[in-house]
């Protein structure tokens, strides 16, 4: 996440926003940057995407609702396989997944990263190849690995003693041989939210390769006949921007990669660096495209085999936000319109919507940045700094912090939030009994309902004291 001067308020035009938020030129207008391709103004002023209307949209499917566009989706994974072509490329189910996701993915080329039974079990119901299948998790249950196993996945990545011990036994009992990874941890600070960074030494994933964990269990895993040692995997986080932090890792894993050719005599065939490459959420954020990314991270790679005199060893990377992120956006309606006083006589809109941190956890839980913009209609009303906030019972429950909308913004009106891909339905829940929003994705003019509207009766069906 790139560090905004959150605190910093100025007033404009009698309201307060963050320094770097400048009044648009034309409220109206969309960003290019920050949706996906096919977004567009209609003549009337509406959003289109994929060729379809949001107001047909949600005339047809209701609000909220979470908005795929599908060539954006898939030219985004055909750009990471094009430009990595050296590498093998794994699409972080994590962040969005869902059966028509994983046949995208595989139908594109690309391999699946999966982190729980659920996200496995999805994979293989879409008919997904088990040996493009890698199994991440710092707290694998026996019968998760069991099905791992079972399934023939291509790559489980241990990430404690207990877990090599354990994936031992289950194979032993097997007859098999598990393919195994071991996650590392590299000691590096990314440069991104506290909660969303992986690889400094103080937090609960992978070995670490300061403390000589990692070699230990590099040893253990070459040891042990049930297992067979593929290579070593680092993350070292997510919304990162600076290739400084990868450079560092990649560093530090091909120094330990290299230690283990020379001190146990075996060359591990592969090397996963990860995903964690960022997407813009608002104006301030500056991704790097996924060719400067193979440029970046090919050239490192081989800079550091060389000084270590290894071969380089198949490398690997897990992009999930970088692919889903931009590809959707979240469409709402707007509820009610408030003008609250602040101090020093400034004001500010509160827009609410039809959804919020249910549907979108990461502006409550990473103080993350969002943009908008009003979908139904042309306003030639003055821009109005606003906040979009939900319609859960909670004060931090916003969705975007600051934006400037048309003043005129009035109940029935529908706001459109880019980049809601990555982690928005993924990280969804049912505070307040709120149903989740469908996943509907376009294409062509035409809509395709991927994940349903989650609705009242499914709540209740858990609810056991419902039929009494
Ligand atoms: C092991 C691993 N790989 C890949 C990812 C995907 O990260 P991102 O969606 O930021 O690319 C994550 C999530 O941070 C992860 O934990
Ligand atoms: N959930 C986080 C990313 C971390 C995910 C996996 N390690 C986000 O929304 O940014």
């Amino acid at each position: 996440m790139r560090a905004h001067e959150a605190g910093a308020l100025h007033a404009q035009a009698g309201h307060r926003g963050p320094a770097w938020l400048s009044t648009p030129r034309d409220v109206n207008d969309l960003v290019p940057q920050l949706w996906s391709s096919t977004a567009k103004k209609s003549a009337e002023g509406s959003l289109v995407i994929g060729g379809v209307d949001l107001r047909d949209l949600v005339a047809e499917h209701g609000s909220p609702a979470y908005v795929l566009d599908e060539d954006d989706f898939r030219a985004r994974a055909r750009a990471f396989k094009h430009a990595f072509k050296d590498f093998d490329v794994y699409y972080a189910g994590k962040a969005f997944l869902s059966t028509t996701i994983v046949r995208w993915v595989m139908e594109e080329g690309l391999n699946l990263d999966v982190c729980s039974g659920g996200e496995l079990a999805v994979a293989l119901r879409a008919g997904a190849d088990p040996k493009r299948l890698g199994f991440h998790g710092n707290n694998k249950s026996e019968r998760e690995l069991v099905r791992a196993l079972e399934a023939g996945v291509g790559r489980i990545i241990v990430d404690s003693e207990y877990e090599i011990s354990r994936l031992i036994e289950l194979a032993r009992e097997r007859k098999t041989t598990a393919p195994v990874m071991i996650r590392v941890t590299a000691g590096v600070e990314a440069h991104t939210h506290e909660y969303i960074a992986t690889a400094h030494e103080d937090q609960k994933f992978g070995f670490s390769i300061t403390s000589g964990a990692a070699f230990e269990a590099v040893a253990r895993v070459n040891e042990a006949p049930e297992l067979e040692l593929l290579g070593l995997h680092s993350h070292i986080g997510s919304q990162i921007f600076d290739s400084s932090g990868f450079e560092v890792a990649a560093k530090r894993v091909i120094a330990l990669h290299a230690r283990v050719s020379d001190e146990l005599g075996v060359d591990m065939p592969d090397l996963d660096l990860g995903g964690g490459f960022g997407i813009a959420y608002t104006t301030q954020d500056d991704p790097s495209d996924p060719a400067q990314l193979a440029t970046e991270l090919g050239k490192i790679v081989e800079h550091e085999c060389r000084a270590f005199e290894v071969e380089v060893p198949k490398v690997s990377i897990e992009p999930g936000r970088a692919i889903v992120g931009p590809a959707m956006c979240t469409v709402y309606s707007v509820g009610t319109v408030k003008e609250v006083e602040l101090d020093y006589g400034a004001s500010r809109s509160y827009v609410s919507v039809d959804g919020g941190m249910s549907d979108n956890i990461r502006t409550a839980l990473y103080d993350a940045d969002y943009s908008c913009t009003l979908a139904n209609r042309y306003s030639d009303s003055e821009p109005s700094l606003a906040r979009v906030v939900g319609k859960h019972c909670e004060s931090g429950d916003i969705v975007v912090k600051d934006e400037f909308l048309p003043s005129d913004v009035r109940p029935g009106d529908l706001i459109a939030v880019p980049g809601t891909g990555a982690y928005c339905r993924s990280m969804a829940s049912n505070y307040n009994h709120v149903p989740r929003p469908p996943v509907i994705a376009v294409k062509d003019g035409r809509t395709r309902v991927v994940v349903r509207r989650e609705t009242e009766d499914d709540l209740l069906l858990l609810d056991m004291g419902a039929e009494e």
